[in-house]
Parts: C-alpha cells; sequence; structure tokens
C-alpha cells in the first residue's frame, strides 16, 4: 500500500470528500485535515502542509470541487451571502476571483496555474452550474488518474533509460543514485516522479536478484547492472528530503543513505558504490528546457557536471509552461524567514530517540531556534537549473535529450 497525501472519495459524485495528509507532522504522526472550501485549499498549500507539484494542483482542484458541491446546499446557499446563486454569470465572476486567489498560494509550481486555468476554461463554457459543476468532478477524477498512469510510465520510462546507457557504455556492476526533494507518492496522486524512476529501478535490481521465467519477464533492461542504493538529499525548506523521500524509502524498503546538501560531492568521490545518475522533480519547465526545482538542484546539477553523472529532470507534462522562454522570467517563491530559523519537528526523548507523547497518546511537535533571531535570511524554496546542465527530461511522452546545438526541442509538450 503506497502512501496517500489526499484521500478524495469519489463513491458518491454528489458527495465527494477530501482529506490532505498534514505533511508537516511527517514522520512521527499521521494526521488527515479535511478540505471542505477553496480558502481551506489554500491554506494547506501556502502552509506546505501538502507539497509537490502535481499534489498541491490536485487539492487546489479539489478545493474547488468542495466549494462548488457547498453552492449546490441550499441550506448553505440560504445562510451566506458572498455569492449570488440566483445568477450564474454573478457565480461564474465570483468563482473566477476565487480562483485568483488559490493561485496566490504558491507561485512557482506551474501544475497548479494549468489546472486552475483548466478549471477557468471550464467555467467560461459553461452556461449552467449543474453542467459546470458536472464538468469540474470529470476534469479533477481525470486529473488524478492521469498523474498516476504517468508517474508509472514516467518511472520505468526513465529506468530503462538509464539502464541501457549503462549496458551501451559496457557497464554491468551494482550502483546507486542521487535524489532531492519529495518526488514520491506523498507528492503526487502516487508512485512518483523521480522517485517513481528509483522504484522503477530498484523493482528491477529486484527482478534480476530473483529466480524465475516470470521475473525475468518484468526485467526492464537485459543488462546486469543494478540499482542497489539511492542518496537522498534532506533539502530545504522543511528538510522535506529527511522527512519525506526518507520516509517513503524506508516505508518501501528501498535501501537508502539520507545524506545533507553540503555533502553531495564528497559522498560522489568516495560513494562505495558507484553514483550513475540524479533524478529530480520539477516544479516548472520552460520552453528551453530551463527547469525551477527545490533549492539545491542547481547545485546538485553543477555537481554532477563536474563529476560526469548524468543529471535528469522527471516531470509529467502539467509541469511544462509552454509560454515562458527561460528561466530568467520565472517567479521563485521566497518562503518566511522563520522556517529556515526555526526547526519544527516532533519532541524526541533523547534517551531511547522514541517520540514523546500527550496525554492522548499523540507525539508532540515542537519548535526550537537554530539561529539568532536578529539575523537576516534569504530563504528562497527554488532555484533555476539551466538546460545545458540537464542530460535529459523524461515526461509520459518519453525522454527528450538536446540536439547538436545544445538545444532541447520540446515543441511535442506543448
Ligand atoms: C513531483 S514533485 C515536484 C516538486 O514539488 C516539490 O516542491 P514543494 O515540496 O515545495 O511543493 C519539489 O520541488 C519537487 O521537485
Amino acid at each position: 500500500m503506497s502512501l496517500q497525501a489526499i484521500l478524495f472519495d469519489r463513491s458518491d459524485r454528489e458527495q465527494v470528500s477530501v482529506k490532505v495528509l498534514d505533511q508537516l507532522l511527517l514522520p512521527y504522526s499521521t494526521k488527515y485535515i479535511p478540505v471542505y472550501t477553496i480558502d481551506d485549499g489554500y491554506r494547506v498549500i501556502n502552509k506546505m502542509q501538502v507539497r509537490g507539484a502535481p499534489a498541491i494542483a490536485i487539492v487546489g482542484a479539489l478545493s474547488v470541487v468542495m466549494e462548488v458541491q457547498l453552492l449546490a446546499n441550499t441550506s448553505f446557499t440560504k445562510t451566506q451571502g458572498f455569492y449570488d446563486v440566483s445568477d450564474f454569470d454573478c457565480l461564474r465572476r465570483r468563482l473566477k476571483e476565487r480562483l485568483s486567489f488559490l493561485l496566490s498560494s504558491r507561485p512557482t509550481a506551474v501544475n497548479l496555474s494549468n489546472a486552475l486555468s483548466d478549471v477557468g476554461n471550464l467555467l467560461s463554457k459553461s452556461n449552467a452550474f449543474g453542467t459546470f459543476r458536472s464538468d469540474l468532478y470529470d476534469y479533477v477524477c481525470k486529473l488524478i488518474d492521469d498523474d498516476l498512469a504517468n508517474n508509472v510510465k514516467m518511472g520505468d520510462t526513465g529506468a530503462r533509460y538509464l539502464l541501457e546507457e549503462l549496458e551501451a557504455q559496457g557497464f554491468s556492476a551494482d550502483f546507486s543514485v542521487l535524489t532531492i526533494c519529495n518526488t514520491g507518492s506523498l507528492a503526487t496522486s502516487g508512485y512518483g516522479t523521480a522517485l517513481g524512476v528509483v522504484r522503477s529501478l530498484w523493482r528491477d535490481s529486484q527482478t534480476k536478484t530473483a529466480s524465475g521465467a516470470e521475473n525475468k519477464k518484468r526485467k526492464l533492461s537485459k543488462g546486469a547492472a543494478k540499482m542497489t542504493l539511492v542518496y537522498p538529499l534532506e533539502t530545504r525548506p522543511y528538510n522535506q528530503g529527511s522527512r519525506l523521500t526518507a520516509y517513503e524509502l524506508v516505508h518501501d524498503d528501498i535501501p537508502a543513505t539520507l545524506i545533507t546538501d553540503s555533502s553531495i560531492a564528497y559522498r560522489i568521490a568516495t560513494s562505495p558504490v558507484p553514483v550513475k545518475a540524479a533524478f529530480v522533480g520539477a516544479d516548472r519547465i520552460v520552453r528551453n528546457g530551463d527547469t525551477a526545482n527545490k533549492i539545491g538542484t542547481f547545485q546538485l546539477a553543477l555537481i554532477c557536471k563536474q563529476f560526469g553523472i548524468k543529471f535528469f529532470v522527471v516531470a509529467p507534462k502539467t509541469t511544462i509552461d509552454n509560454v515562458t522562454a527561460t528561466g530568467k522570467d520565472i517567479v521563485v517563491e521566497e518562503r518566511n524567514p522563520s522556517e529556515f530559523k526555526l526547526v519544527a519537528g516532533t519532541l524526541i526523548d533523547s534517551t531511547n530517540e522514541e517520540p514523546q507523547l500527550d496525554g492522548k497518546g499523540l507525539p508532540i511537535s515542537a519548535k526550537v531556534g537554530i539561529a539568532p533571531p536578529q539575523i537576516n535570511v534569504w530563504n528562497p524554496a527554488f532555484d533555476i537549473t539551466p538546460h545545458e546542465l540537464i542530460d535529459g527530461i523524461i515526461t509520459e511522452d518519453g525522454v527528450f535529450t538536446k540536439s547538436e546545438d545544445g538545444k532541447f526541442n520540446l515543441e511535442k509538450l506543448f
């Protein structure tokens, strides 16, 4: 059973419900927060209780579904004055304002913007509330289902691509890979993007180790190279690599060693199992291939270049920004200084390293200061990796590499 960031009960399309896993409490507490309105959606996205570009887009769109569901409830509409439900044109205008508000929750990841612009288009073309509500429900279900299917496809495609490259180089031993940020089940509707490739590589190594014809059939490549170790980087903000990616790797029993972002070069130089690739996610890929991703990705790409290690971006087409020409025009979100100066986590008993529990038996959350409160802080959530440092962009439509002039041709994705 994979970890689930979003619980969407769609068994009755007239009465759906949405809950979001509070990722700020992981890995010690599992608590789901109900989402009833666009304000709830804004809050969980903005506070980073839900994270990951695809998951943010899904939760944003689901919060619109929930607010629209409320608007179909007469006992609710009778007691509010915010929406004029008697006139669909007025309702449409109000909902469009609400979409702009929701979009401001996190500006860099393009998936939310793409999804809300699709929802806006549905609104524009609908001429009755009922049709809009129904089209919206169908749209969100497809967004969720496509995301999962595309992740599995990207995972296998990326893994096969690397394994075939290694085979072509005559490399047939065990290897390790690097990954940054949170790109797994918790960041998507399941399986993950960059972590999806890691999952596929691990499945392939297990089938190579196991015997039997059935296992042989499931191998992704003929070669003998096997991924036996993953290095997730701890990753800011909120150390999402250690809280979320490490948690998923432990959950799936994939051998992993967590490292700090500042130890990449030394780890590559000294790893007992050679590092053969880095797989990273993306929050926005623009027309020339420049990619916004979690802060630290750019330095990871530079170090990989120095060591001759392949660097791949893994993202679905919902992460493509087909309007912006280059990375210079991407707006990079800056987080609150307190997210850097204070560390939030679970109180741990230092004698046995077990979480300390409150009267109800629940882990106690705590914040501790790790910097002088007066210090100025620069805390960008993302950086931009120039396309020159990217060897391949893995999408559900295949692996895109650069032509001889050093340029990506991503036209097919636009
Ligand atoms: C499939 S994840 C894409 C992207 O989302 C993460 O951002 P955040 O956790 O801040 O929402 C991270 O940068 C990933 O690469």
